[in-house]
Parts: C-alpha cells; sequence; structure tokens
C-alpha cells in the first residue's frame, strides 16, 4: 500500500492497475506516501484531487482527470517532469487498503466494501479509522472532488485553508471536465497543452537550446543514465578480471563527484562491499576461474537508490523514441564529473573515464572512437580546467563528426540536431570571433576560459538548482557520503583491488582511501580466509 515517492513501483503499480481497459496514471496518494512521494518528486507543479470512492461525481470526474494525467504524470507521460497527478481517496479505510492487496484482480475499493457489507460482522470490522481523514482536514476538504494546485514540496507537511491569501497551493475552481482542468492548467503556466497531444512525433518539446535553465532538469537524467549503466553491465555480465580495476576506479570517482547524494550514496555502498557483491575471478592456467558459486549479488542492486530509473529522460528526451536518452546522459554525467573534481584528481579522473568507457560502453564504434581520442593524450593533465575543455573539445569532435553522418543517413533527431557547443545563444562570451561564420569546421575562435567559466557553472550549480534533495548542493565532499555509509552499512567488507587502487589514488581521495584501509586491515584476514574457504 505504502508506495515510494516517484518511484518505479509507482510507476508500474499503476501502469498495471487496469480501470476498464484504461490504465490508471495519476499516482494514487495516502497518509503514508504524500510527503514522500511529493517532496522527491522531479516535477515541478502537483495537482491532488481529493475524492471519496463512494462518491458517484467522483467515479463519473475519473475519466476526465485520467485524460489530464495521461499528458503529464506516468511512465508514458507525453509531457514528463513537469505535473504529478496525484488523489487521495479521503474514505480510504485501512483494513481495505489491506484487503485490496488479497484481491488482486481488479476489485475496486467499493466492490470489496459491497462484497464484505454482506457480512454480520462487517460494521465491527471494517467501521475502522479512515487513514486517510487526517490528511483531508488539513486540506480543508470540504466537497469532492476537490481540486489543489502547487508546488510538490508546498504540500509536503503542509496544508491548506480558504482565504489563505498567501499560500503557493491554491483550489482549482474551475476543473469539472478534462476540457476545463486542462484549460486551467494552461492558463496557469502559459501553456497551450491539448488533449490529444501525443508522445514523441508530435511533442512540443522543450528544446529551446538557448535556454540554460534546461540543464537544470538533467540531475534527474544522469541518475538514469548512472542507473541505466549499471543494469547494462549486470546484464550482459562486463565485471571481469580485466575490467574491474575500470569499474572500481569509475566509482571512486562517483563516490567522491556524483551530483546526486543517492547515487554517490549508492556508489559508495558497491564499491564497499565489491568482493562480496560481484563474483571473484582469478586467473589460472590462463583461464579465467570463478570463485564462488559465480552468483553476483549485485544482481540486484540499484546504484541510486529504489526510486531509479524512473523510466522516462527528461533534458535527454528525444523527440523520437530511438534518439538521445542513455548516450545523452551519460555525457551529461561525465561533463558534470569533470568540473567537479579538483585539479590533484584530473588525471586519474581521465583515465578512469577513458577505461570505463572503454570496458563498459557497448557501441563499438562510440567506445573505439572515444579510446583513440583518450590516446592521443600525451601529457597528464593536472588541472580541472584542462581537463574539462578537454572532455568538451573531444565531444565537439563526436559531434562534428555524427552532423555530417546524420545529414548523409537522415538519422538526425529533427529537434535535435547536432551542433557545435556551446552555441552562442547559451553562451556569447564564449566565442572571441567567427571566422567567416565557418561553424561546420569549427573554426571558431572560442575564448577558453569563459568556455570553463561557462561549463563550470551550467554542469556545476545550475544543473543541480532544481534538484530536490537539498544535500546535493552542500558542498560535503566524500565524508558524508561516508558517514553515512558506515551508519547503514552493517557488514563492510573491504575488497583487495579496491583498496589497492584506492590506496595509489590516495592524494586524491584522501579521506576514501583512509576509510578503506582502515577498514582492510579489519577485514582482510577474514578475506583471506574466505577465498581459502571457497578455492
Ligand atoms: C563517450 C561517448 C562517445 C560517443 N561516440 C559516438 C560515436 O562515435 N558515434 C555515434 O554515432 N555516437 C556516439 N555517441 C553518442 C552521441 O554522441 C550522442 O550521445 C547521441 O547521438 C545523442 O545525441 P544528443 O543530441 O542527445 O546530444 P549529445 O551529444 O548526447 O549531448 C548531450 C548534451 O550535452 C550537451 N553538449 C553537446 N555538446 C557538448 C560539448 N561539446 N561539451 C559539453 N556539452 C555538450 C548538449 O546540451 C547536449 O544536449 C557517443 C556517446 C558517448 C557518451
Amino acid at each position: 500500500v505504502a508506495l515510494s515517492a516517484g518511484s518505479r513501483s509507482i510507476l508500474r503499480s499503476i501502469s498495471n492497475g487496469e480501470n476498464n481497459g484504461e490504465v490508471d496514471n495519476a499516482v494514487d496518494l495516502n497518509v503514508t506516501n504524500f510527503d514522500a512521494v511529493l517532496r522527491d518528486t522531479p516535477a515541478t507543479y502537483a495537482v491532488v484531487e481529493f475524492f471519496a470512492h463512494w462518491c458517484p461525481a467522483c467515479r463519473n470526474y475519473k475519466p476526465h482527470y485520467e485524460k489530464v494525467a495521461r499528458l503529464f504524470t506516468g511512465p508514458n507521460a507525453v509531457h514528463p517532469g513537469i505535473i504529478l497527478m496525484t488523489r487521495v481517496d479521503c474514505a480510504s479505510k485501512v483494513f481495505l487498503l489491506c484487503l485490496l492487496n488479497l484481491f488482486p484482480f481488479g476489485y475496486d475499493v467499493l466492490e470489496v466494501e459491497t462484497w464484505l457489507s454482506d457480512f454480520p460482522f462487517y460494521f465491527l470490522l471494517f467501521s475502522a479509522a479512515q487513514i486517510n481523514t487526517k490528511l483531508c482536514d488539513k486540506f480543508s476538504v470540504s466537497h469532492y472532488p476537490m481540486l489543489f494546485w502547487g508546488p510538490p514540496s508546498r504540500f509536503v507537511s503542509g496544508g491548506w485553508e480558504p482565504k489563505q491569501d498567501k499560500s503557493e497551493i491554491c483550489e482549482i475552481d474551475d476543473g469539472r471536465t478534462a476540457d476545463r482542468l486542462l484549460n486551467w492548467i494552461n492558463k496557469q503556466l502559459g501553456s497551450s497543452y491539448a488533449l490529444d497531444d501525443e508522445k514523441y512525433e508530435n511533442e512540443p518539446l522543450p528544446s529551446n537550446i538557448s535556454d540554460p535553465g534546461q540543464i537544470a532538469r538533467a540531475v534527474y537524467d544522469i541518475e538514469e543514465a548512472t542507473a541505466t549503466a549499471f543494469d547494462i553491465i549486470l546484464a550482459h555480465k562486463m565485471i571481469k578480471s580485466e575490467t574491474r580495476g575500470a569499474l572500481i576506479r569509475f566509482l571512486q570517482i562517483l563516490v567522491a563527484h556524483h551530483p546526486s547524494r543517492r547515487c554517490r550514496k549508492g556508489s559508495a555502498e558497491v564499491l564497499v562491499n565489491f568482493d562480496d557483491l560481484s563474483p571473484l575471478y582469478v586467473q589460472s592456467d590462463r583461464q579465467e576461474v570463478v570463485i564462488g558459486d559465480g552468483k553476483s549479488a549485485l544482481g540486484n542492486f540499484q546504484i541510486c537508490g529504489k526510486e531509479v530509473p524512473r523510466g522516462y529522460w527528461m533534458f535527454c528526451r528525444g523527440s523520437k523514441n530511438e534518439t538521445r536518452g542513455f548516450s545523452c546522459g551519460l555525457w551529461v554525467l561525465l561533463h558534470s564529473l569533470s568540473v567537479r573534481v579538483d585539479d590533484g584528481e584530473s588525471q586519474f579522473t581521465f583515465t578512469a573515464i577513458c577505461d570505463f568507457i572503454h570496458s563498459f560502453f557497448l557501441c563499438e564504434e562510440c567506445r573505439q572512437h572515444f579510446y583513440d581520442m583518450c590516446s592521443s593524450v600525451t601529457t597528464p593533465f593536472n588541472k580541472t580546467r584542462d581537463f574539462s575543455l578537454w572532455l568538451w573539445s573531444a565531444h565537439n569532435k563526436v559531434n562534428e563528426r555524427l552532423m555530417k553522418i546524420e545529414a548523409s543517413l537522415k538519422t538526425a533527431d529533427p529537434k535535435f540536431p547536432k551542433i557545435i557547443w556551446p552555441p552562442k545563444q547559451l553562451c556569447s562570451t564564449c566565442y572571441r570571433s567567427l571566422s567567416k561564420g565557418d561553424t561546420k569546421n569549427n573554426q571558431i575562435d572560442w575564448d577558453q576560459d569563459e568556455v570553463f567559466k561557462f561549463l563550470s557553472s551550467y554542469y556545476g550549480k545550475t544543473l543541480v538548482s532544481l534538484y530536490k534533495d537539498k544535500d546535493a548542493l552542500r558542498n560535503e565532499g566524500i565524508d558524508g557520503v561516508l558517514e553515512d555509509l558506515v551508519v547503514s552499512t552493517n557488514a563492510v567488507v573491504v575488497p583487495v583491488g579496491a583498496a589497492l587502487a584506492i590506496a595509489l589514488a590516495s592524494c586524491a581521495f584522501g579521506a576514501l582511501a583512509c576509510y578503506w584501509r582502515s577498514q582492510q586491515k579489519n577485514r582482510k584476514y577474514y578475506y583471506q580466509l574466505h577465498s581459502l574457504k571457497n578455492i
């Protein structure tokens, strides 16, 4: 019953919740998940419908509400990430909610309640407290259905009273049909969404490349890309003796510098428990032998927490199903790491990223091409600036190559053609002058100081400016994550390989190295015994 925030479980349960053949998209909230869902949703606005399952008008209103919810909420939302559409059943009862779980075949509350009312002790048993009563009272619900609008965070631990002028939550006073509700929303947003908007091809995408605010949505795509990359690695059993080191080094960077706190935490958990979670391979007479049963406990691990992936892209959403998405998210992740590392970490990060792409990015042409660019670097990086400018320039080389290929094969996303980046609209100061408008050959006279300044702010502060997890903004480095980890991890296992890699990188990752080394002392003995036993 209690579903967690904006999660796959919500999306799945909603999309599985067939209703007369129709799929429910609005998220069912109750007193147990109300705050968590609204706190963690990436959406900018929320609509909360308070209703009662016995109210006939509410039942008739549901298809109208769902027509609008289809546009904004759920894994197949036409315009995701803008509005979270939810509903709260003010008459929902504790026992009924539990019992509904025992009736998996499409019964709804009213049907179960009607069925149960035939039993003589029904009244005694089921006149139990209506679980959402207090919640509905807090919002002064005076009639059903009653709809509210506001920023999701304002609903958290919040309430509403009539004639409350200053509240950012307001009652939607004209939403009695799908048309009227969408009209009301369009007026609020100055938008022109229509009920027949369809996903992808006809979607009016927020493709305004000159709007720097767009990147603020990308933190959610970075989480999605991290989780997807990790899922791919596990699904394809890509952790081998020759790739373990690359993964461990990349995880180290994620622990320290991933813009999302939950991904930092998950990466730390994987890293610290690496040897226990992944199967251990050893070389024996040139053959790779798996120690133990070869099953990886990592199989079920969700590196950015169970809320991610959500199943949709926002900043990286293409206008066609097959464009953008994961590879866009991966680029944004790499750029966001490149501006976050310290000068002393830049060379380590460079090799970690090169090896990670080479070992784990399944697009053969991409990884080969990228690795060639990595291999052509002869002088080690000792400045964040130089490394992030190198990555920016490498990405532009890929863009330049793809501009030609996509134009000839007509495979470009029409709304997101490849460009030499950043365009002038995004960073005019990055351009010193333009030699005869020859942008195609990348003959731009860049002001690299300005480009670095722009990259640092775009992929640094702006990227996390809308992020709901305020801790992401705190400059706490890795210490906070490790503190959390020490508290949350009961059995800390230190991988020998990881400890070695960390020891090597100890200047750059001082705190992390210290932590592992101290743990290693405790665990090494156990680890050796454990390995011997398995052999
Ligand atoms: C490491 C790597 C190598 C790849 N190599 C290839 C390849 O060889 N062949 C191939 O077909 N595909 C390759 N891809 C995929 C390709 O680069 C794009 O990711 C994909 O085509 C989706 O493009 P997109 O329009 O979403 O923008 P992307 O190129 O994915 O860029 C994502 C976002 O980053 C920003 N951006 C664009 N350029 C830069 C820049 N120079 N610096 C900083 N930010 C920028 C923009 O906001 C853009 O929307 C590679 C991907 C990765 C991660």
